[in-house]
């Protein structure tokens, strides 16, 4: 596998989405991995596109048959990272970008650490996260309730995430995620490493 891995984290309402698509364009080519979930989906939210959204027993399947990279139970539902894509577009050689928790996180980083760059991205105060999740208007108060008491927990994985990006400015934070994301691309895992060193040493000297 020569790929690389972008992990981006953060409470919910940070504004991760919303940053990944204005990033869209200025990255390059890469795959971004599309998460599967037991979460109803959200107005306008499209099958394949947002999620693959599924039914508990089928999700619980999948674990059972190892289909996932990674898997968390996330505000009371299941959501996971399915394996066969990711490998394959590491294969590829590809960027690969993940919009995960932080239990997703560790998850990955004890299975593919050395392909793994992360990021985590917050808003300046809870305060203005509870605002953005107000505004959103996607989800009822218990929702957003709990959302903001995870998110008092999530932050305190801060230290295990290479770098935090604070989504205050947009525009700033959105150019924050591209350098990371390009600093991402140029980190080879221990595979790639090896491999350029054999052809490297094969590759002889005059002398
Ligand atoms: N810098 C910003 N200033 C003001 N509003 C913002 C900013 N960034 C994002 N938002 C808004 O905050 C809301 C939450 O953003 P978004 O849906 O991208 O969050 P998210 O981190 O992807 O959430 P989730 O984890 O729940 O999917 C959206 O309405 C978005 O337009
Ligand atoms: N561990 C995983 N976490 C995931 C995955 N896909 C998304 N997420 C995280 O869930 C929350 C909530 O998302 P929402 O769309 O319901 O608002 C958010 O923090 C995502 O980062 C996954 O595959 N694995």
């Amino acid at each position: 596998m020569s790929g690389a891995i972008l992990i981006l984290s953060g409470p919910s309402g940070a504004g991760k989405s919303t940053i990944i698509q204005r990033a869209e364009p200025l990255i390059g080519d890469f795959y971004f991995s599309i998460s599967t979930t037991t979460r109803p989906p959200r107005e306008g939210e499209v099958h394949g596109v947002d999620y693959y959204f599924t039914d508990k027993e089928s999700f619980e399947r999948d674990i059972a048959a190892g289909e996932f990279l990674e898997y968390a139970q996330v505000h009371g539902n299941y959501y996971g990272t399915s394996l066969k894509p990711v490998r394959e577009a590491l294969e590829e050689g590809k960027l690969v970008i993940f919009d995960i928790d932080v239990q997703g996180h560790r998850l990955a980083r004890a299975k593919m650490g050395d392909l793994i760059t992360s990021a985590f991205i917050t808003p300046p105060t809870i305060a203005e996260l509870e605002r953005r999740l107000l505004s959103r208007s996607t989800d009822d108060p218990e929702t957003v309730r709990r959302r903001l008491e995870n998110a008092k927990e999530e932050i305190r994985a801060l230290e295990e995430y290479d770098f935090l990006i604070i989504n205050d400015d947009l525009d700033r934070a959105t150019e924050e995620f591209v350098t990371v994301a390009k600093a991402a691309r140029l980190r080879p895992g221990h595979e790639a490493l090896r491999r350029f060193r054999e052809s490297w040493l094969a590759s002889g000297s005059r002398s």
